[in-house]
């Protein structure tokens, strides 16, 4: 974020900086599996010990509470303008609008401008203390509350792009490579969800890993349709948490070591500690 005089930014800075690597998972469309992957990863991060906090910026939509098992939970508040996130299990904590006591069978209605304002708000009350990871799980497409959040939580270190095989969705792959690099957030790949197993012919295969060489990004690995995904969403508990030992468990944790590698030898690292 520029230099700016604004409490609220120069508070949201001071925190920003405990968070050693910041992570933007974000996609050029709904519904391709963004969250999933988000609570997957972060999950995997803390079970590895990494101090990790997980942000759903996804006003319309905040899933991640769902996902974890936390819907019922609230922020502790800590002070006036200040936030405890919400514990998911060791070393993971979980900040979502979800959390914020609203009823989670009604729609929340925010106009542009106060989403933006609710955006930025957030980013700056949440209190993190150390962590060695942040994920950001951002609203899909290119608009505004990713540059919003782009903006706020700069530098962000770096983004992976979720897409799902078909040619349109990654299409929309290259549109959030574009925007994360116009934006001076480095890619860190491109993760290719719902690909088509052996014997499948829903979505196809290969098209996330054929944006990422054209892209000349790396590729992450690709998430197998899993019908075990949806269910595991649904009970509160990520994939992870329950099938490591499977096949899609495996592509998850491969992928993730991708994304430390990544993180822990990007030149970018803003705390810097080694
Ligand atoms: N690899 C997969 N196999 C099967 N189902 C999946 C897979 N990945 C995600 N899903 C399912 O697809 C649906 C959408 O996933 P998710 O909510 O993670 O997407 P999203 O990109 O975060 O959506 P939004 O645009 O609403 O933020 C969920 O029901 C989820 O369980």
């Amino acid at each position: 974020m520029e230099q700016s005089d604004n409490p609220q930014d120069i508070m949201l800075a001071r925190r920003l900086e405990r968070i050693r690597f910041r992570v933007a998972v974000m996609s050029g469309k709904g519904g391709v599996g963004k969250s999933t992957i988000s609570a997957n990863l972060a999950w995997l991060l803390a079970q590895g010990e990494r101090e990790t906090g997980l942000l759903d910026t996804d006003l319309h939509g905040p899933n991640l509470p769902l996902m974890l098992g936390v819907e019922k939970a609230c922020f502790t508040p800590l002070g006036e303008d200040e936030i405890e996130p919400v514990p998911v299990a060791p070393h993971l904590r979980l900040a979502s609008v979800g959390n914020i006591g609203h009823d989670p069978r009604k729609a929340f209605i925010w106009r542009g401008p106060m989403k933006l304002g609710v955006i930025r708000q957030f980013l700056a009350c949440v209190v993190w203390s150390d962590l060695d990871y942040l994920v950001i799980d951002t609203p899909p497409g290119t608009g505004d509350e990713v540059l919003t959040i782009g903006q706020y939580a700069a530098p962000v270190t770096g983004a992976v792009i979720v897409t799902t095989p078909q040619d349109v969705a990654v299409l929309d792959a290259r549109k959030s490579v574009d925007f994360a690099l116009q934006m001076n957030i480095p890619v860190i790949g491109i993760v290719e969800n719902m690909s088509d197993g052996e014997g499948m012919a829903l979505f196809g295969h290969g098209g996330g890993e054929r944006a990422a060489r054209e892209l000349s990004v790396p590729f992450l690995g690709r998430v197998s349709l899993d019908p075990r995904l949806v269910r595991s969403g649904d009970t509160g508990r990520p994939f992870v948490a329950d099938h490591p030992e499977t096949a899609t468990g495996r592509e998850l944790a491969g992928i993730l070591d991708r994304v430390m590698a990544w993180c822990e030898e990007s030149p970018e690292d803003p705390s810097g500690k080694d």
